[in-house]
């Protein structure tokens, strides 16, 4: 069944080919840069509204304690569709209504407990852009330590969600990594890439001196 899109777009129709509860599969027919049309199969959440700015977010969570270093808060959990367990920053979907900074906020409280305070808000990036449309937007938040409302988290999962959280020094990140994809773990990739960042920076003001 072949549906209309906005006229801004290369797209020129979408066949849904299958449809559930949380995902769409279709194939969408395109005009590439020669004009020709070809098509492309496709996921797409059936959770994002047109008002929705991303479908999701991740939050890196720094806990910030007097006299301790840098901690920063990861959760470890079992991915159905990866058959493994993954260590991700703590996140989830925009809830409707919400805002990027209330939906970080939000899943930050829920899968960790913590209660933090925005300091960035990274653009709404794509996930997998040869699969999907799935975008998430990164957000660092600060979590201050010395507050007794952070002293003894209390999780606050869903029904089916099992969340164990990670404490990893920042300086010891890109190394925690590897252990745990060294024991089987799946790292996801935006975690990676942002340890690689930091041990690359430490390398680089190391080598300054
Ligand atoms: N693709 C999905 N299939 C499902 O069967 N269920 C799914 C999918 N995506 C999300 N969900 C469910 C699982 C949770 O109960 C809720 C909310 O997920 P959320 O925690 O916001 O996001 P993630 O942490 O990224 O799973 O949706």
């Amino acid at each position: 069944m072949a549906s209309e899109v906005p006229p801004s777009t290369r797209v020129i129709s979408k066949d849904v080919i299958g449809s559930r509860k949380w995902l769409e599969l279709s194939e969408i027919t395109y005009k590439d840069e020669e004009n020709k049309e070809r098509s492309w199969e496709m996921v797409a959440r059936k959770t994002r509204k047109r008002t929705m700015p991303g479908d999701g977010v991740a939050v890196i969570a720094t806990l910030r304690k007097t006299l301790h270093l840098d901690i920063l808060v990861l959760v470890r959990q079992y991915r159905p569709p990866l058959d493994r367990f993954t260590v991700e920053f703590p996140s989830g979907l925009v809830d409707d209504g919400e805002t990027l900074e209330e939906a970080a906020v939000r899943e930050l409280r829920e899968e960790t407990g913590y209660v933090g305070t925005v300091k960035h808000q990274g653009p709404v990036t794509c996930l997998d852009a040869g699969v999907s449309n799935c975008t998430e937007a990164l957000i660092s938040i600060e979590i201050d330590g010395d507050k007794p409302e952070n002293h003894h988290p209390q999780q606050m999962t869903d029904d089916g969600e099992f969340v164990e959280l990670l404490h990893v020094q920042v300086s010891e990140l890109l190394t925690r990594l590897n252990e745990f994809s060294g024991q089987g773990d799946v790292i996801d990739a935006k975690l990676y890439a942002y340890a690689v960042g930091i041990s690359q920076r430490t390398h680089v003001a190391h080598a300054r001196v």
